[in-house]
């Protein structure tokens, strides 16, 4: 059995597919990866801005000054100021060059066209410089990074309105199993409620990605061959779960054979997700995940996250983590390592009950998995362990 560390080395280095880069307008880039770096068109902020609402002056000799004007956000004139004079002015206007300060109104009376100070003003204060945050031709984001709301508002600000962004993997979602029916019938005897389609359509719908039909496969050697066979060669990611294990009706791992998919691993020593699954075919990474709901959501992220984040040829991989101490006293028998649902609190992560993998009630409390590396028997309140941040 493979250990975990290699298992999620041979996911980041297995793929050396070329990907297809495509042009996208701003709007439509939330969750892309960058496929060149952005360039800023302009400084940023492009003039000198006031940051408040309030009096630019020309800093004089006494607390007094004339005001001569006003400017407003978005005017376009400019005032010569002397030594001793000032115009109102409003937070995001531009500020004459002769200005060297702006005073709050908090801070001012106002008598006629005087306005009278009892601060002191420091030269460049409440103005933003030209070019402050990002000067013209600067770079602006890496290529790589996948871009976020603030990145939309950032590249937005410096003036792009086009992106050059790696095309998304198509991805297909087949569930195994006799005894799946679709939530809202009736559950006879025997069945339970399809609910890792679901959750993994979920999955990939809130990390913007394009959400496939969960397609649909009995226990049958055949069936299960043909619909592999299809799915497989219509995408470039295909996840399966159920099916993996070693029982009589667990037909995936002999259909994935008789499709010639080549075996990357299979069964890593971990808990939950033993019976794990990767292989490829052509340019087509197929998971089998175990049906178990807890594990087959665990190895999502584990596993299929990075390698999806791989192929949209994002610079960042894996889930951030953190180490933390431990809240709770943890004793297990289990020599596998283990991935814990667990719940991050001010001052530490607390180990939640519930851990089977057949389990999802647990997993919609946490917030983060802790993992333990193999042959960890005991955690003690205050140790350091491992914590893998969810991204919910
Ligand atoms: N003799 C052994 N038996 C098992 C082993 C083993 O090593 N030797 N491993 C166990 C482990 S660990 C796991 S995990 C499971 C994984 O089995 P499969 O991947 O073959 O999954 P299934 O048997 O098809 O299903 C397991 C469990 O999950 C439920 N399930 C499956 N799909 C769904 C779905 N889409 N929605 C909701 N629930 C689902 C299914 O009904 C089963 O209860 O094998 C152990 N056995
Ligand atoms: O791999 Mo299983 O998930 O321990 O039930």
């Amino acid at each position: 059995m493979i250990k975990v560390e290699e298992a999620r080395k041979l996911i980041l280095t297995c793929d050396d597919r070329v990907r297809h880069v495509m042009e996208v307008s701003l709007e439509d880039a939330l969750g892309y990866s960058l496929a060149e770096d952005i360039i800023s068109l302009i400084d940023m902020p492009p003039f000198r801005q006031s940051s408040m609402d309030g009096y630019a002056i020309n800093i004089g000799d006494s607390s007094n000054y004339k005001v001569i004007g006003e400017i407003k956000a978005g005017d376009n004139h400019d005032f010569h100021l002397t030594s001793g004079e000032a115009v109102r002015i409003y937070t995001g206007a531009p500020v004459p060059d002769t200005s060297n300060a702006v005073l709050i109104q908090e801070k001012i009376e106002v008598e006629d066209d005087q306005i009278f100070t009892e601060e002191t003003p420091d030269s460049g204060m409440n103005i933003r410089p030209i070019g402050e945050q990002i000067r013209k031709d600067e770079l602006a984001l890496k290529a790589g990074v996948r871009i976020n709301s603030a990145h939309i508002g950032f590249i937005s600000s410096v003036g792009v309105n086009k992106v050059k962004v790696y095309s998304k993997p198509s991805i297909a979602i087949v569930v195994t199993g006799n005894e799946l029916v679709t939530n809202g019938l009736v559950l006879p005897y025997g069945k339970v409620y399809e609910s890792n389609g679901p959750m993994l359509r979920s999955m990939l719908a809130s990390e913007q990605y394009n959400v496939p039909e969960v397609i649909r496969v009995e226990d049958n050697y055949e069936s299960t061959i043909y619909t592999l066979g299809t799915t497989i060669s219509d995408n470039d990611v295909v996840i399966i779960t159920g099916g993996i294990s070693v029982g009589k009706y667990d037909f995936v791992g002999r259909a994935l054979k008789n499709l010639n998919v080549q075996e990357i691993f299979y069964k890593v020593n971990q808990k939950p997700g033993k019976p794990l699954f990767y292989g490829k075919k052509g340019n087509t990474s197929i998971f089998a995940l175990p049906g178990n709901p807890a594990a087959a959501l665990t190895c999502f992220y584990i596993y299929v996250y990075p390698l999806l984040k791989t192929l949209e040829g994002a610079s960042k991989k894996e889930l951030n983590s953190l180490n933390l101490s431990s809240l709770s006293n943890y004793n297990s028998k289990e020599t596998r390592a283990q991935f814990l649902k667990a719940v991050i609190q001010e001052d530490g992560v607390q180990i939640l009950g519930g851990q089977s993998s057949a389990m999802l009630s647990a997993f919609g409390e946490a917030n983060a998995l802790i993992f333990l590396p193999e042959n960890t028997f005991n955690i003690t309140k205050g140790d350091k362990v491992k914590t893998i941040l969810l991204p919910w």
